[in-house]
């Protein structure tokens, strides 16, 4: 990594308040919808610009969840322009880059690491409040040039997704030490798809019943916060395929109130680490 890419990096990044990595152990958990909703709901405070970065390079989803399909990125004097969803919300995605979908599988390791750092360094974002950065499932070479690229200390933490099965869960305890090993911060795990409350009689019914007692146990067990659980919404899936906000399509939904605790103490972490760092 060389001394005047650092430099430029850093330059971006001096423009950025607050970065947040979400990551998970598995695919299929549910990260990209939670980075597409937590942007949202971060967004939903006018006075805050957010930037939601994809760099999931194997299936970029964020496209579609935003609305922004068929977007592409545009080049201008000072770097990529991101795609704004709102005015204070804006999107940048491989898959702006990519003619189709399954282009992606042709991106090899040395091609990835060159496009992560080129994200994180040409994207002219201007003043934001929040980066919010959705990265590949598992802890692969991308996430090592990630928060090599970014230096750990300019994070303020990861979000971890999960579901509550054993398998799910056994992935996050590797996450967690990954995080660990390079000095990320951790802000939180959230238990996503857990459990399913009927639309009709609010019962809620464990779909993958936990044999180890599932994230809250295990987040003890680790000394890391448990963030939340969100619960199994089909409406999730659908408002993200129109590519809306599920916060505002949802209101009275209990995963939306679950979703709006989350985000709020995200908040509250970065506020409290902007402060330590006056601090310090
Ligand atoms: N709480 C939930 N309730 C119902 N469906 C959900 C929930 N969370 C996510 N989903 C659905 O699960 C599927 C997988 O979600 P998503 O694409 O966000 O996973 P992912 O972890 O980002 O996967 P990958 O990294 O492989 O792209 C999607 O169809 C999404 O709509
Ligand atoms: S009994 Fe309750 S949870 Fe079960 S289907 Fe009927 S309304 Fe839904």
């Amino acid at each position: 990594f060389k001394t005047a890419e650092a430099a430029a990096l850093r330059e971006r990044l001096r423009c950025v308040k607050h970065v947040v990595l979400v990551l998970s152990g598995k695919g299929g958990v549910g990260k990209s919808t939670f980075s597409a909703i937590l942007a949202h709901g971060l967004a939903a405070d006018e006075s805050k610009q957010v930037a939601l970065l994809d760099i999931d390079i194997c299936g970029p989803s964020i496209p579609k969840m935003m609305g922004l399909e068929g977007e592409q990125v545009h080049q201008s004097g000072s770097g990529w322009s991101p795609v704004y969803v709102e005015e204070n919300l804006g999107v940048m995605s491989v898959g702006f880059l990519l003619g189709s979908p399954d282009d992606a599988v042709i991106w090899r390791g040395p091609k990835k690491n060159g496009l992560i750092k080129q994200f994180l360094r040409d994207v002219d974002w201007g003043e934001i409040d929040y980066l919010i950065i959705d990265t590949p499932p598992g802890t692969s070479d991308e996430h090592l040039s990630i928060v090599q690229y970014l230096g750990a200390s300019h994070v303020d933490g990861a979000v971890i997704i999960t579901t509550p099965q054993e398998l799910s869960l056994q992935d996050v305890r590797k996450e967690i030490n990954f995080c660990h090993k390079v000095k990320l911060p951790i802000i939180g795990v959230v238990e996503n798809m857990s459990g399913f409350i009927c639309p009709k009689c609010k019962n809620e019914s464990q779909i993958f019943p936990p044999t180890t007692g599932g994230a809250e146990k295990m987040c003890q067990n680790l000394n890391v916060s448990l963030l939340g659980k969100v619960p199994l919404d089909p409406q999730i899936g659908k408002s993200c395929d129109k590519g809306q906000s599920f916060l505002s399509e949802a209101p009275e939904s209990p995963a939306t109130s679950s979703y709006r605790n989350i985000i709020q103490r995200i908040q509250e972490y970065c506020d409290q680490h902007t402060q330590e760092e006056k601090i310090i």
